[in-house]
């Protein structure tokens, strides 16, 4: 991502739409309507909805993996509105502008975890973005780097040499995080990090990377189903509902005095957590 100006947004979506696009070019599905939000330099944004109400379209758009469909699927494209992202106007993107921004967004996908390359080690899971970065990088320089990561994901070190199956789905996706962020982005895009992961571990991940934000400032837009993990680590909350943002701001401010049926939902969900924890 090109530097953008001090105290400027790192992302920033005005009226923003994208739809899918069949294969056949014949059909189009609208998953994200009219979308506004920025996210400020170091900020984490939580986005919640149910499933298919377009958080993954959302994140993958900013994260710039639209348009790398996989086969079979369609493609998100923005058909309205625009997008920033630092100083990239998302919607004119080459794709030598493309692959320089992905360089520098981290992007935790929803299968992160499980596409880390089965046959190589963790580290160089870890490395591999700086070599396709850089094939000439310095080795020794890209170890260090690994290895301080992994111990910031609070992994031992003695897991650098083992590859991906030999892990936990937690240690596996600590590994994940620690790939997204080798780059050292200043933006991290994270699509479910807890999904899939054992329950008694989900909390272990979000600290970690709460912690991992605030100690390099980076900013986040942190897609999840699960208001516990976002009331955790967001400062603020996007609530999407098919396609629409029904409700943006911080959680205890988007969940007082709901008019919307669905921001009602969770905001009994939230209350009924947060009197739980009280008491607890
Ligand atoms: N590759 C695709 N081709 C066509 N339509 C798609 C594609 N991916 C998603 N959609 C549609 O776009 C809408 C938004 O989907 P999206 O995956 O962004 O939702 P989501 O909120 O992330 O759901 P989940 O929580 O289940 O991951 C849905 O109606 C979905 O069916």
């Amino acid at each position: 991502m090109t530097a953008n100006r001090v105290g400027e947004p790192v992302v920033s979506a005005r009226d923003l739409s994208i739809h899918y696009v069949s294969r056949d070019a014949l059909s189009y599905h609208k998953a994200i309507s009219g979308v506004s939000f920025d996210l400020a330099p170091g900020e984490v944004l939580g986005v919640v909805g149910e499933s298919g109400s377009g958080k993954s379209t959302l994140a993958l758009t900013i994260a710039a993996q639209a348009g790398r469909g996989t086969a079979g699927s369609g493609t998100a494209e923005i058909c309205g509105g625009s997008l920033r992202v630092g100083n990239t106007d998302i919607r004119r993107l080459t794709r030598r502008r493309r692959d320089r921004l992905t360089l520098s967004t981290g992007y935790l996908s929803q299968g992160a975890a499980v596409s880390l390359n089965p046959q190589l080690t963790v580290s160089e899971n870890v490395a591999e973005p700086i070599f396709l970065r850089d094939r000439r990088f310095n080795q020794r320089e890209a170890m260090t780097a690994v290895a301080t990561l992994i111990d910031s994901v609070q992994l031992p070190l003695s897991v650098l040499d083992s590859l991906p199956h030999e892990l936990s789905s937690g240690q596996r996706q600590r590994v994940a995080l620690a790939r997204a962020l080798i780059l050292e982005p200043t933006l991290l895009v994270a699509d479910e990090p807890t999904r899939g992961i054992d329950a008694t571990v989900r909390s272990g991940v979000i600290d970690v990377l709460r912690e991992l934000q605030r100690e390099r400032g980076f900013s986040a837009l942190i897609v999840s189903s699960d208001l516990d993990v976002i009331s955790t680590v967001a400062d603020r909350v996007a609530v999407l509902d098919r396609g629409l943002l029904i409700g943006i701001g911080p959680i205890d401010t988007v969940f007082t005095d709901p008019q919307h049926p669905y921001l009602r939902s969770l905001a009994a969900v939230h209350d009924q957590r947060r009197r739980q924890s009280g008491a607890a």
